[in-house]
Protein backbone atom coordinates (compact mmCIF):
# COMPACT_ATOMS: atom_id res chain seq x y z
CA UNK A 1 0.00 0.00 0.00
CA UNK A 2 1.75 3.69 -0.77
CA UNK A 3 1.54 6.03 2.43
CA UNK A 4 -1.65 7.63 0.99
CA UNK A 5 -3.32 4.53 0.76
CA UNK A 6 -2.55 4.02 4.24
CA UNK A 7 -4.01 7.29 5.63
CA UNK A 8 -7.17 6.56 3.83
CA UNK A 9 -7.64 2.91 5.28
CA UNK A 10 -7.04 4.68 8.24
CA UNK A 11 -9.36 7.55 7.67
CA UNK A 12 -11.90 4.93 6.91
CA UNK A 13 -11.44 2.99 10.18
CA UNK A 14 -11.39 6.06 12.40
CA UNK A 15 -14.96 6.80 11.04
CA UNK A 16 -16.25 3.32 12.42
CA UNK A 17 -14.56 4.31 15.96
CA UNK A 18 -16.64 8.21 15.47
CA UNK A 19 -19.96 6.15 15.08
CA UNK A 20 -19.58 3.30 17.42
CA UNK A 21 -18.69 5.86 19.92
CA UNK A 22 -21.62 7.87 19.79
CA UNK A 23 -23.95 5.05 19.03
CA UNK A 24 -22.60 3.28 21.89
CA UNK A 25 -21.23 0.39 19.43
CA UNK A 26 -17.86 -1.87 19.55
CA UNK A 27 -14.94 -0.47 21.31
CA UNK A 28 -12.38 0.95 18.89
CA UNK A 29 -9.50 -2.07 18.73
CA UNK A 30 -12.71 -4.56 17.74
CA UNK A 31 -13.74 -1.82 14.42
CA UNK A 32 -9.50 -1.49 13.75
CA UNK A 33 -9.29 -5.20 14.07
CA UNK A 34 -12.41 -6.23 12.35
CA UNK A 35 -11.47 -3.59 8.96
CA UNK A 36 -8.33 -4.89 8.89
CA UNK A 37 -9.27 -7.97 8.44
CA UNK A 38 -11.41 -7.15 5.11
CA UNK A 39 -8.62 -5.90 3.75
CA UNK A 40 -6.81 -8.35 2.91
CA UNK A 41 -4.51 -6.98 0.44
CA UNK A 42 -3.11 -5.14 3.65
CA UNK A 43 0.49 -6.69 4.66
CA UNK A 44 1.67 -6.99 8.39
CA UNK A 45 3.87 -3.81 7.75
CA UNK A 46 0.55 -1.57 6.16
CA UNK A 47 -1.74 -3.56 9.70
CA UNK A 48 0.89 -1.58 11.93
CA UNK A 49 1.20 1.75 9.80
CA UNK A 50 -2.64 1.75 9.58
CA UNK A 51 -3.07 1.12 13.72
CA UNK A 52 -0.58 3.08 14.34
CA UNK A 53 -1.96 6.49 12.52
CA UNK A 54 -5.73 5.44 13.79
CA UNK A 55 -4.35 5.42 17.70
CA UNK A 56 -2.45 8.49 16.83
CA UNK A 57 -5.12 10.32 15.72
CA UNK A 58 -7.43 8.97 18.32
CA UNK A 59 -4.94 10.12 20.82
CA UNK A 60 -4.44 13.81 19.07
CA UNK A 61 -8.47 14.67 18.98
CA UNK A 62 -9.74 15.77 22.56
CA UNK A 63 -13.50 15.92 21.06
CA UNK A 64 -15.44 13.56 19.56
CA UNK A 65 -14.07 14.76 15.86
CA UNK A 66 -16.98 14.81 12.97
CA UNK A 67 -15.13 12.85 10.83
CA UNK A 68 -12.26 10.34 10.64
CA UNK A 69 -10.71 12.48 7.80
CA UNK A 70 -11.20 15.81 10.17
CA UNK A 71 -9.06 13.28 12.93
CA UNK A 72 -6.64 12.53 10.43
CA UNK A 73 -5.86 16.19 9.73
CA UNK A 74 -5.82 16.98 13.55
CA UNK A 75 -3.18 14.43 13.64
CA UNK A 76 -1.34 16.15 10.56
CA UNK A 77 -0.97 19.09 12.19
CA UNK A 78 1.21 17.34 14.98
CA UNK A 79 3.23 15.60 11.96
CA UNK A 80 3.20 17.94 9.02
CA UNK A 81 4.75 14.99 6.75
CA UNK A 82 1.04 13.65 7.15
CA UNK A 83 -0.37 16.16 5.09
CA UNK A 84 1.73 15.30 1.78
CA UNK A 85 -0.04 12.04 1.80
CA UNK A 86 -3.27 14.42 0.94
CA UNK A 87 -2.94 14.24 -2.83
CA UNK A 88 -5.88 13.07 -4.58
CA UNK A 89 -4.15 9.98 -6.14
CA UNK A 90 -6.61 6.89 -6.43
CA UNK A 91 -6.73 5.17 -3.44
CA UNK A 92 -5.19 8.61 -0.92
CA UNK A 93 -7.60 10.76 0.66
CA UNK A 94 -7.80 13.63 -1.71
CA UNK A 95 -6.73 16.82 -1.41
CA UNK A 96 -6.60 19.11 1.76
CA UNK A 97 -9.06 22.04 0.72
CA UNK A 98 -8.37 25.88 1.69
CA UNK A 99 -10.70 26.29 4.10
CA UNK A 100 -10.96 22.79 5.69
CA UNK A 101 -10.87 22.28 9.51
CA UNK A 102 -9.04 19.51 11.82
CA UNK A 103 -11.00 18.38 14.34
CA UNK A 104 -10.14 19.93 18.06
CA UNK A 105 -7.31 18.95 19.76
CA UNK A 106 -6.86 18.72 23.96
CA UNK A 107 -6.95 15.74 26.31
CA UNK A 108 -10.91 15.08 26.69
CA UNK A 109 -13.77 17.16 25.52
CA UNK A 110 -13.69 20.30 27.33
CA UNK A 111 -16.61 19.04 30.17
CA UNK A 112 -14.05 16.41 31.21
CA UNK A 113 -10.95 17.80 31.22
CA UNK A 114 -12.86 20.31 33.65
CA UNK A 115 -13.60 17.72 36.00
CA UNK A 116 -10.54 16.32 35.83
CA UNK A 117 -8.76 19.61 36.48
CA UNK A 118 -11.51 19.71 39.62
CA UNK A 119 -9.61 16.25 40.38
CA UNK A 120 -6.46 17.70 40.23
CA UNK A 121 -5.49 15.93 37.03
CA UNK A 122 -4.36 18.42 34.46
CA UNK A 123 -1.44 20.17 32.36
CA UNK A 124 1.24 16.83 32.35
CA UNK A 125 -0.46 15.08 34.63
CA UNK A 126 -3.88 15.38 32.36
CA UNK A 127 -1.64 14.68 29.16
CA UNK A 128 0.24 11.58 30.71
CA UNK A 129 -3.22 9.82 30.62
CA UNK A 130 -2.75 9.39 26.73
CA UNK A 131 0.58 7.79 26.52
CA UNK A 132 1.42 4.74 25.04
CA UNK A 133 0.67 2.27 27.94
CA UNK A 134 4.04 -0.38 28.43
CA UNK A 135 3.46 -4.23 29.04
CA UNK A 136 2.89 -5.30 32.38
CA UNK A 137 2.85 -8.45 33.75
CA UNK A 138 2.64 -10.36 37.05
CA UNK A 139 4.74 -13.87 38.26
CA UNK A 140 2.41 -15.99 39.38
CA UNK A 141 3.89 -16.62 42.88
CA UNK A 142 1.67 -19.96 42.88
CA UNK A 143 4.48 -21.50 40.19
CA UNK A 144 7.32 -19.14 39.81
CA UNK A 145 9.28 -16.62 41.60
CA UNK A 146 10.08 -12.99 39.24
CA UNK A 147 13.81 -13.94 40.41
CA UNK A 148 14.21 -17.43 39.13
CA UNK A 149 11.91 -17.02 36.58
CA UNK A 150 13.59 -16.71 32.50
CA UNK A 151 11.71 -15.42 29.77
CA UNK A 152 12.27 -14.94 26.32
CA UNK A 153 12.38 -11.45 26.95
CA UNK A 154 13.97 -10.00 30.47
CA UNK A 155 11.62 -7.60 32.31
CA UNK A 156 12.76 -4.67 34.39
CA UNK A 157 10.92 -4.87 37.70
CA UNK A 158 7.95 -3.02 39.12
CA UNK A 159 7.64 -1.60 42.78
CA UNK A 160 4.97 -4.19 42.75
CA UNK A 161 6.73 -7.58 44.06
CA UNK A 162 5.73 -9.41 41.41
CA UNK A 163 5.73 -7.04 38.33
CA UNK A 164 7.86 -7.26 35.69
CA UNK A 165 7.71 -4.28 32.80
CA UNK A 166 7.87 -5.54 29.23
CA UNK A 167 8.30 -3.12 26.04
CA UNK A 168 4.66 -2.41 24.21
CA UNK A 169 3.62 -5.56 22.02
CA UNK A 170 5.56 -8.06 23.25
CA UNK A 171 4.09 -11.38 22.12
CA UNK A 172 3.54 -12.89 25.98
CA UNK A 173 0.83 -14.72 24.65
CA UNK A 174 2.56 -17.19 22.83
CA UNK A 175 5.26 -17.73 25.79
CA UNK A 176 5.28 -21.12 27.21
CA UNK A 177 5.38 -18.41 30.70
CA UNK A 178 2.17 -17.82 29.67
CA UNK A 179 0.23 -21.13 28.69
CA UNK A 180 1.81 -22.67 31.61
CA UNK A 181 0.17 -20.12 34.21
CA UNK A 182 3.36 -19.06 34.86
CA UNK A 183 2.71 -15.33 33.99
CA UNK A 184 -0.69 -12.75 33.50
CA UNK A 185 -0.74 -9.64 32.03
CA UNK A 186 -1.92 -7.13 34.73
CA UNK A 187 -0.96 -3.57 35.10
CA UNK A 188 1.91 -2.34 37.52
CA UNK A 189 -1.32 -0.13 39.34
CA UNK A 190 -3.62 -2.62 39.61
CA UNK A 191 -0.95 -5.21 41.14
CA UNK A 192 -0.58 -2.50 43.64
CA UNK A 193 -3.94 -1.64 44.21
CA UNK A 194 -4.48 -5.43 44.80
CA UNK A 195 -2.29 -5.43 47.76
CA UNK A 196 -4.29 -3.16 49.53
CA UNK A 197 -6.12 -6.13 50.50
CA UNK A 198 -3.94 -8.06 52.45
CA UNK A 199 -4.89 -10.79 51.86
CA UNK A 200 -3.62 -13.77 53.86
CA UNK A 201 -3.64 -17.95 53.14
CA UNK A 202 -6.76 -19.36 55.06
CA UNK A 203 -8.77 -16.00 54.61
CA UNK A 204 -12.54 -15.73 52.87
CA UNK A 205 -12.35 -13.27 50.33
CA UNK A 206 -14.95 -11.92 48.02
CA UNK A 207 -13.89 -10.05 44.85
CA UNK A 208 -17.46 -8.56 44.58
CA UNK A 209 -16.18 -7.19 40.36
CA UNK A 210 -14.38 -9.83 39.49
CA UNK A 211 -14.70 -9.41 35.75
CA UNK A 212 -12.91 -11.94 33.94
CA UNK A 213 -10.45 -12.34 37.03
CA UNK A 214 -7.14 -10.03 36.80
CA UNK A 215 -7.38 -9.39 40.60
CA UNK A 216 -8.89 -12.49 42.00
CA UNK A 217 -5.85 -14.31 40.28
CA UNK A 218 -3.70 -12.06 41.84
CA UNK A 219 -5.40 -12.74 44.79
CA UNK A 220 -5.08 -16.40 45.01
CA UNK A 221 -1.45 -16.07 44.66
CA UNK A 222 -1.02 -13.88 47.80
CA UNK A 223 -3.36 -16.56 49.97
CA UNK A 224 -1.03 -18.89 48.31
CA UNK A 225 -3.96 -20.79 47.09
CA UNK A 226 -5.20 -21.70 50.88
CA UNK A 227 -8.85 -19.92 51.70
CA UNK A 228 -11.80 -19.57 50.26
CA UNK A 229 -12.21 -16.94 47.06
CA UNK A 230 -15.58 -16.01 46.11
CA UNK A 231 -15.08 -13.86 42.48
CA UNK A 232 -18.34 -12.59 41.32
CA UNK A 233 -19.61 -10.61 38.81
CA UNK A 234 -22.95 -9.84 36.74
CA UNK A 235 -21.55 -10.05 33.38
CA UNK A 236 -21.78 -14.22 32.42
CA UNK A 237 -19.42 -13.66 29.43
CA UNK A 238 -16.34 -11.81 31.53
CA UNK A 239 -16.86 -14.19 34.58
CA UNK A 240 -16.72 -17.40 32.44
CA UNK A 241 -13.03 -16.56 30.97
CA UNK A 242 -12.24 -16.75 34.97
CA UNK A 243 -12.37 -20.45 34.82
CA UNK A 244 -9.65 -20.76 32.14
CA UNK A 245 -7.22 -18.52 32.99
CA UNK A 246 -8.01 -20.11 37.37
CA UNK A 247 -7.03 -23.31 35.82
CA UNK A 248 -3.78 -22.04 33.95
CA UNK A 249 -2.56 -20.44 37.25
CA UNK A 250 -3.26 -23.51 39.43
CA UNK A 251 -5.88 -21.10 41.29
CA UNK A 252 -7.92 -23.92 42.88
CA UNK A 253 -9.87 -21.72 45.38
CA UNK A 254 -11.94 -19.74 43.27
CA UNK A 255 -15.40 -19.95 43.33
CA UNK A 256 -17.55 -18.15 40.86
CA UNK A 257 -20.65 -16.39 41.88
CA UNK A 258 -22.76 -14.99 38.75
CA UNK A 259 -24.83 -11.97 40.11
CA UNK A 260 -28.74 -10.61 39.15
CA UNK A 261 -27.43 -6.36 38.97
CA UNK A 262 -29.80 -5.12 41.97
CA UNK A 263 -30.25 -8.04 43.73
CA UNK A 264 -26.62 -9.32 44.26
CA UNK A 265 -27.14 -9.81 47.98
CA UNK A 266 -29.40 -12.65 46.93
CA UNK A 267 -26.57 -14.73 45.31
CA UNK A 268 -24.23 -14.08 48.49
CA UNK A 269 -26.54 -14.72 51.29
CA UNK A 270 -24.49 -17.55 52.96
CA UNK A 271 -21.39 -15.27 52.81
CA UNK A 272 -23.31 -12.21 55.06
CA UNK A 273 -20.97 -10.73 57.74
CA UNK A 274 -18.32 -14.14 57.29
CA UNK A 275 -15.95 -12.26 54.65
CA UNK A 276 -12.19 -11.68 55.86
CA UNK A 277 -12.04 -9.02 53.41
CA UNK A 278 -14.07 -8.06 50.18
CA UNK A 279 -12.77 -6.33 47.33
CA UNK A 280 -14.75 -3.67 45.27
CA UNK A 281 -13.41 -3.37 42.37
CA UNK A 282 -16.31 -1.29 40.65
CA UNK A 283 -17.46 -0.33 37.43
CA UNK A 284 -16.28 3.26 36.74
CA UNK A 285 -15.35 5.59 33.68
CA UNK A 286 -12.18 4.62 33.35
CA UNK A 287 -10.55 7.56 32.84
CA UNK A 288 -7.22 5.67 34.43
CA UNK A 289 -7.26 3.43 31.63
CA UNK A 290 -7.20 6.14 28.44
CA UNK A 291 -3.67 4.95 27.32
CA UNK A 292 -5.19 1.75 26.32
CA UNK A 293 -8.65 3.06 25.31
CA UNK A 294 -8.37 6.33 24.11
CA UNK A 295 -11.15 6.63 22.31
CA UNK A 296 -13.60 5.81 25.58
CA UNK A 297 -13.21 9.47 26.26
CA UNK A 298 -15.24 10.10 23.62
CA UNK A 299 -18.09 7.47 25.28
CA UNK A 300 -18.14 8.88 28.68
CA UNK A 301 -21.33 11.50 29.78
CA UNK A 302 -22.75 13.00 32.77
CA UNK A 303 -25.48 11.09 33.02
CA UNK A 304 -22.98 8.07 32.58
CA UNK A 305 -20.96 9.28 35.58
CA UNK A 306 -23.59 9.79 37.87
CA UNK A 307 -25.04 6.57 37.12
CA UNK A 308 -21.52 5.04 38.21
CA UNK A 309 -21.19 6.50 41.20
CA UNK A 310 -24.85 5.28 42.36
CA UNK A 311 -23.83 1.68 41.40
CA UNK A 312 -20.34 2.05 43.33
CA UNK A 313 -22.10 3.41 46.19
CA UNK A 314 -24.54 0.61 46.16
CA UNK A 315 -21.79 -2.17 45.54
CA UNK A 316 -19.49 -0.61 48.76
CA UNK A 317 -23.14 -0.68 50.76
CA UNK A 318 -23.40 -4.86 49.74
CA UNK A 319 -19.32 -5.03 50.14
CA UNK A 320 -20.16 -3.78 53.89
CA UNK A 321 -22.72 -6.65 54.69
CA UNK A 322 -20.68 -8.98 53.80
CA UNK A 323 -17.95 -8.28 56.31
CA UNK A 324 -16.99 -9.82 59.87
CA UNK A 325 -16.56 -7.49 62.30
CA UNK A 326 -12.97 -7.01 61.79
CA UNK A 327 -12.91 -7.47 58.31
CA UNK A 328 -11.20 -5.16 55.40
CA UNK A 329 -13.71 -3.67 52.64
CA UNK A 330 -11.18 -2.20 49.87
CA UNK A 331 -12.72 0.08 47.25
CA UNK A 332 -10.56 0.23 43.59
CA UNK A 333 -11.63 2.20 40.63
CA UNK A 334 -9.57 2.64 37.73
CA UNK A 335 -10.66 6.56 37.29
CA UNK A 336 -9.35 9.99 38.63
CA UNK A 337 -12.30 11.65 38.77
CA UNK A 338 -13.05 12.23 42.87
CA UNK A 339 -16.61 11.72 42.23
CA UNK A 340 -15.94 8.03 41.18
CA UNK A 341 -12.45 7.83 44.05
CA UNK A 342 -11.88 10.15 46.66
CA UNK A 343 -15.04 12.07 47.65
CA UNK A 344 -17.24 9.02 46.76
CA UNK A 345 -15.45 7.09 49.59
CA UNK A 346 -15.72 9.30 51.89
CA UNK A 347 -19.03 9.96 51.63
CA UNK A 348 -19.46 6.12 52.15
CA UNK A 349 -17.66 5.92 55.07
CA UNK A 350 -19.13 8.86 56.74
CA UNK A 351 -22.75 7.05 56.12
CA UNK A 352 -21.49 4.01 57.53
CA UNK A 353 -20.21 4.47 60.66
CA UNK A 354 -19.21 0.89 60.91
CA UNK A 355 -16.61 1.14 58.55
CA UNK A 356 -13.93 3.45 59.44
CA UNK A 357 -11.20 4.52 56.70
CA UNK A 358 -7.88 2.83 57.17
CA UNK A 359 -4.55 2.61 55.25
CA UNK A 360 -3.37 -0.26 53.68
CA UNK A 361 0.77 -0.02 54.42
CA UNK A 362 1.73 0.33 50.76
CA UNK A 363 4.39 2.85 50.23
CA UNK A 364 3.37 3.82 46.60
CA UNK A 365 1.39 6.59 44.90
CA UNK A 366 0.61 9.49 47.11
CA UNK A 367 -3.03 10.20 49.57
CA UNK A 368 -6.06 11.27 48.04
CA UNK A 369 -8.78 11.77 50.76
CA UNK A 370 -8.44 8.50 53.41
CA UNK A 371 -7.35 6.71 50.04
CA UNK A 372 -4.24 6.39 47.54
CA UNK A 373 -4.25 7.51 43.84
CA UNK A 374 -1.43 6.14 41.03
CA UNK A 375 -1.45 8.32 37.85
CA UNK A 376 0.55 7.61 34.55
CA UNK A 377 2.21 10.72 35.14
CA UNK A 378 4.03 10.12 38.95
CA UNK A 379 4.58 6.43 38.58
CA UNK A 380 3.86 5.48 35.42
CA UNK A 381 0.88 2.62 35.84
CA UNK A 382 -2.60 2.91 34.79
CA UNK A 383 -4.64 5.83 36.90
CA UNK A 384 -5.80 3.81 40.02
CA UNK A 385 -7.87 5.30 42.93
CA UNK A 386 -8.05 2.70 45.93
CA UNK A 387 -9.15 3.32 50.04
CA UNK A 388 -8.98 0.51 52.56
CA UNK A 389 -11.65 0.58 55.61
CA UNK A 390 -12.06 -2.06 58.46
CA UNK A 391 -15.43 -2.97 59.47
CA UNK A 392 -15.65 -2.29 63.64
C1 LIG B 1 -13.38 -2.79 36.76
S1 LIG B 1 -14.24 -4.17 36.18
C2 LIG B 1 -13.52 -5.49 37.07
C3 LIG B 1 -12.16 -5.88 36.60
C4 LIG B 1 -11.60 -7.10 37.31
N1 LIG B 1 -11.73 -7.03 38.74
C5 LIG B 1 -10.15 -7.31 36.94
O1 LIG B 1 -9.27 -7.05 37.76
O2 LIG B 1 -9.91 -7.75 35.81
C6 LIG B 1 -15.79 -4.01 36.95
C7 LIG B 1 -16.68 -5.21 36.84
O3 LIG B 1 -17.86 -4.95 37.58
C8 LIG B 1 -18.90 -5.71 37.00
N2 LIG B 1 -20.18 -5.23 37.52
C9 LIG B 1 -21.00 -4.28 37.02
N3 LIG B 1 -22.10 -4.18 37.79
C10 LIG B 1 -21.96 -5.05 38.82
C11 LIG B 1 -22.76 -5.40 39.93
N4 LIG B 1 -23.92 -4.82 40.14
N5 LIG B 1 -22.31 -6.36 40.76
C12 LIG B 1 -21.11 -6.95 40.55
N6 LIG B 1 -20.31 -6.68 39.49
C13 LIG B 1 -20.74 -5.73 38.64
C14 LIG B 1 -18.67 -5.52 35.53
O4 LIG B 1 -19.31 -6.53 34.80
C15 LIG B 1 -17.14 -5.56 35.44
O5 LIG B 1 -16.71 -6.86 35.11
Amino acid sequence: MTPAARVQAAIELLDGIISAAREGGAPADRVVADGLRARRYAGSKDRRAIRELVYGAIRACGPVPDTGRAAMLRLAELQPELAESFDGSSYGPASIGANEKAAQGGVAPAWLAERLAASDIAGEEAEALLDRAPLDIRVNALKATRDALELPVAGEPLLAPHGLRLPAGTPVEGWDAYKGGLIEVQDGGSQLACMAVGAQPGETIIDLCAGAGGKTLALAAAMENAGTLVACDTNRQRLSNLRPRAERAGADIVTEILLNPGRELDALDAWRGKADAVLVDAPCSGTGTWRRNPESRWRITPDEIERLSALQFRLLEIAGQLLRPGGRLVYVVCSLLDEEGAALFGRFTAACPDLLADSPAISAGRSRGSGTRLTPYRDGTDGFFFARAAKV
